[in-house]
């Protein structure tokens, strides 16, 4: 007999789905299903973004580069996620090329400004903070000739207080900081300062990405050249000059960094001219150049700069003809010349008497690094050294003809000195950084990060907005939707409990016990 059978014929008749109690919470269970997909949708809904916006302008030696970068507005504490929005390369020079005219700095700025007002929305003009940073081209001029460097800064202040934009400075920042900035950016970008991830983004069971390491930064500009890495076996004492010390996101830094003013590409090549052409020749043979370039250079052109000026040759004539040789091995040898290995006063230095603690890490080589080497089709560096050593020399062989003709579209300036410009980055970094044919391959060739440029602008505008915090921000350990989802279905199902703990007694399964 089946159980019913047992029943009293008055129960059988009630059936418990039609009872008003099971109405009242079914209709209770579809308005907490409604309700609750109600909740979950608005949350989640597509909001338009609403961003803050920050410009920086990096006046470099060779040329002036604005960056905008934006940020969702409320959350910049938190949540770092400045991303590169828009950038515009200024047209001409950089603004120490300016010295003789500074007014025409502020002047070649404006392009690019006015291209700004475009790009940020005119209602966040006044919020906006505009920074300009200088870099070597005008720590060269300040050096040679300091009223001309000030003038060149007021005519770029004059033309940038101009705009809507909220202006907070123009200045030339020290060797250490561009170094140590363009190493907050690449780790910024990389998400290795231990910065918490914006809610929906975070692995599971991970709220910090702490102990991670970071990744040195490489940076070979115009004028000058940057070597920054956190490395375990410097605290700074050695030398206090190139140690910068960060607490960011809780964790503590302590930054090897160092600027060499003359070493960016431009300049190095003007110190390898010098160093050829110290007995004035009429005309140079130079193995940094291809076979078959011929240039009429002038003496004062190559000498002018406080990098070589002190060595001009006596009784040099006005000019000299410029004549390429192509040889890798010779080139090599004329730049190791530029490299002062002979003296250290430190337990380990790179060169010229500048202390170095041992490699450690990634590094990311940016700028002109990444330029040559992407030109030359040499940035994988899981290359062996050897092999890159190679292709350089079979490069630097190729007639002068021969270059110009497979690539009519880059500019003259760039083409003739690849041959240069790629055995000097070789050659600074393993007789100057000390990179050996193994850690050569701890090194990334790069351009950009998450579409953001590596360089230091980034690093400085995060760090004078105070965008960094030192401590780690308590984040929520649920996301908001998922949170406010949560809690309206906890509540719902307690309602439901609680009823049904309420019409208990009146149900016909519990009120009576089956008669046998
Ligand atoms: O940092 P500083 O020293 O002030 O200089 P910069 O900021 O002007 O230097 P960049 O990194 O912009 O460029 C580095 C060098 O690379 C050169 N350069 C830029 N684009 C290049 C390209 O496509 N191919 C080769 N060289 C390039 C440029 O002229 C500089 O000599
Ligand atoms: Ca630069």
């Amino acid at each position: 007999a089946s159980p019913s059978d047992f029943l009293l014929p008055e129960m059988k008749e009630r059936n418990p789905w039609h009872s008003p109690a099971t109405i009242i919470i079914t209709v209770i269970g579809v308005i907490a299903v409604v309700a609750l997909v109600t909740v979950i949708v608005l949350q989640n809904r597509e909001i338009p973004q609403k961003y803050k916006y920050g410009i920086v302008m990096d006046a470099g030696s060779s040329h002036t580069s604005l960056y905008i970068y934006r940020w969702p507005a409320e959350k910049e504490n938190n949540t770092g996620r400045v991303e590169e929005m828009h950038s515009c390369q200024v047209a001409g020079p950089g603004i120490s090329s300016y010295a003789s005219a500074p007014w025409k700095a502020g002047e070649s700025l404006r392009a690019c400004m006015r291209e700004a007002e475009q790009q940020v929305p005119q209602r966040r003009h006044q919020q906006t903070p505009l920074y300009l940073g200088a870099t070597a081209g005008m720590r060269l001029l300040s050096m040679e000739n300091s009223s001309a460097a000030e003038a060149v800064l007021r005519a770029v202040e004059e033309s940038l207080r101009g705009f809507s934009f909220s202006y907070q400075g123009s200045r030339t920042l020290r060797g250490q900081e561009e170094g140590a900035f363009g190493w907050v950016t690449i780790n910024y970008l990389d998400e290795r300062l231990g910065q918490p991830r914006p809610p929906g983004d975070r692995p599971p069971h991970q709220t910090l990405l702490q102990g991670l390491e970071t990744t040195g930064a490489l940076d070979l500009g115009g004028a000058s050249t940057q070597i920054s890495f956190v490395s375990d076996h410097f605290d700074g004492s050695e030398s206090p000059d190139n140690s910068m010390v960060f607490r960011l996101y809780g964790n503590d830094y302590s930054l090897y960094t160092h600027s060499f003013l003359c070493y960016g590409k431009d300049q190095a090549l003007r110190l390898a001219l010098a160093h050829q052409t110290q007995d004035a020749p009429v005309t140079l043979l130079d193995p940094c150049f291809h076979p078959g370039y011929e240039a009429s250079k002038d003496y004062s052109a190559v000498y002018d700069s406080p990098c070589v000026s002190s060595r001009r040759p006596q009784g040099a004539p006005l000019n000299f003809t410029h004549k390429g040789a192509g040889n890798f091995a010779q080139c090599q040898k004329v730049i190791r010349s530029i490299f002062n290995s002979s003296s250290c006063s430190h337990s380990r230095c790179s060169f010229n008497g500048v202390f170095q603690p041992p490699l450690q890490g990634k590094f990311g080589a940016f700028s002109a690094y990444y330029f040559v080497m992407d030109f030359l089709n040499l940035t994988d560096t899981s290359l062996p050294l050897e092999t890159v050593k190679r292709e350089l020399a079979r490069y630097c062989s190729n007639s002068w003809d021969q270059v110009k003709q497979q690539h009519p579209a880059v500019k003259v300036k760039y083409l003739a000195a690849y041959c240069f410009s790629g055995t000097y980055i070789i050659t600074l970094l393993t007789d100057g950084y000390n990179f050996s044919s193994e850690s050569y391959s701890s090194i990334k060739f790069i351009k950009k990060i998450r579409g953001s440029d590596a360089g230091w602008t980034l690093g400085y505008m995060l760090n004078l907005t105070n965008m960094i915090p030192a401590e780690a921000p308590d984040s929520p350990p649920l996301p908001q939707a998922g949170y406010a989802s949560l809690v309206t279905l906890m509540v719902l199902v307690l309602a439901v409990v609680l009823l049904l703990l309420a019409l208990r007694p009146r149900w016909p399964c519990c009120s009576q016990q089956p008669q046998v």
